[in-house]
């Protein structure tokens, strides 16, 4: 069995940009994955190149086996996306617009009806279904845009910052929504701002930093990649930083407190105490934290010179910078085009 999604080397210039440098990433069918990145990474051109609303300018991208561009229907039509910003047809009622998008991937009207009915009861907007977009409150166009990329039935659910600035409520409902989906077999690529969101929900993430990959790990294997700090009250402020054993990284005095951080804060406090009494400190209180998913997350995306450009920048591709956020230009055949207006994407 193919994995849901496999890049290799994949590259994107946006004129003397490079966007993706050399991406190889696998998704296995099944899983539940997370692309975390800093604003600019690469995420949604990630996206973009897949379901094609971009054009790779080199390596390879395939979905299920098909390539992104060459098989680019049999791969379109097995993604369900559900992008960052609202671009959906204002001027039908929503029911009408997940059954544009239902026949649009070759369901018969009828059976487009009933799967209409049912997406919009799963995401709780039933009630709303004769309704236009432009009339929904914000957390309602969410669920909309998640509905419509279920409407078809997706095999691959593509979740581009689905909760960005949702209620709390809402979150919840999306994230038991979405796992019941993985649960039941979909594959469920997401990409999110919210670490706790990753941490929750994924099998694995995948880091990215300037249109790099910087690692692919569960999230707790990224957690144990972290430190801890043992923070030690002592009775009397020491004048200088106490001398501590070599298990300690690093050490400060704040005060009264002395931070020392080390590798694994449980098994090494006991020889702190220690070696702190050796040299005549008494020892008022002690707290360890561990370093947060957060704090590893920002310490992996560190921002290096984002003046990474491509040398051999070509004219063909120069239009790119012109085509707006959500894709561009590519000379696709009518049905594509289509399908872009469908998606507001024209
Ligand atoms: N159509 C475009 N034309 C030119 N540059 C683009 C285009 N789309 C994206 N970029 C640039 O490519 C880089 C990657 O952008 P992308 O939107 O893929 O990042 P992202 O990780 O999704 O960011 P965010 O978290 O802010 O959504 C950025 O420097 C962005 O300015």
């Amino acid at each position: 069995m193919p994995p849901a999604i496999e890049t290799v080397d994949l590259v994107k210039d946006y004129g003397e940009l490079r966007a993706l440098q050399e991406l190889s990433l696998t998704v296995e069918k099944g899983e539940f994955f997370g692309l975390l990145g800093p604003n600019g990474a690469g995420k949604t051109t990630f996206i973009n190149t897949l379901v094609g609303l971009v054009r790779k300018t080199d390596g390879e991208a395939r979905v299920f086996g098909a390539d992104v561009e060459t098989e680019y229907r049999e791969a379109r039509d097995a993604i369900g996306l559900a992008p960052q910003e609202f671009n959906v047809d204002r001027f039908f009622p929503i029911k009408e617009v997940l059954m544009h998008k239902a026949g649009y991937h070759g369901v018969p009207e009828d059976e487009a009806s009933d799967r209409a009915d049912e997406v919009l009861k799963r995401v709780g907007i039933y009630d709303k279904r004769h309704e236009r977009f432009d009339w929904l409150s914000g957390g309602m166009k969410r669920r909309l845009l998640l509905a419509r990329a279920l409407v078809t039935e997706p095999d691959l659910l593509i979740l581009d910052e689905p909760t960005a600035g949702v209620d709390v409520q809402l979150r919840h409902d999306l994230w038991e929504l979405v796992t019941e989906l993985n649960d039941e077999g979909t594959t469920i690529l997401l990409t999110t701002h919210y670490i706790e969101e990753a941490e929750r929900l994924c099998d694995r993430v995948a880091i990215m930093n300037e249109g790099r990959k910087v690692t692919v790990a569960t999230p707790d294997e990224l957690k144990r990649r972290g430190t801890d700090t043992i923070s030690v009250t002592l009775e009397s402020p020491p004048t200088t930083t106490p001398d501590v054993g070599p298990y300690a990284h690093e050490a400060s005095v704040v005060g009264d407190r002395l931070d020392v951080r080390v590798d694994d804060g449980g098994s090494t406090a006991p020889q702190l105490l220690n070696d702190l009494e050796a040299a005549g400190h008494e020892i008022a209180d002690l707290e360890i934290t561990r370093t947060s998913l957060e704090e590893i997350f920002v310490d992996l995306t560190k921002r290096e010179d984002r003046s990474v450009t491509r040398s051999d920048a070509s004219s063909d591709e120069s239009g790119d910078a012109g085509a707006g956020r959500n894709g561009e230009s590519s000379g696709r055949g009518r049905n594509e085009s289509a399908e872009r207006e469908q998606e507001g994407i024209a």
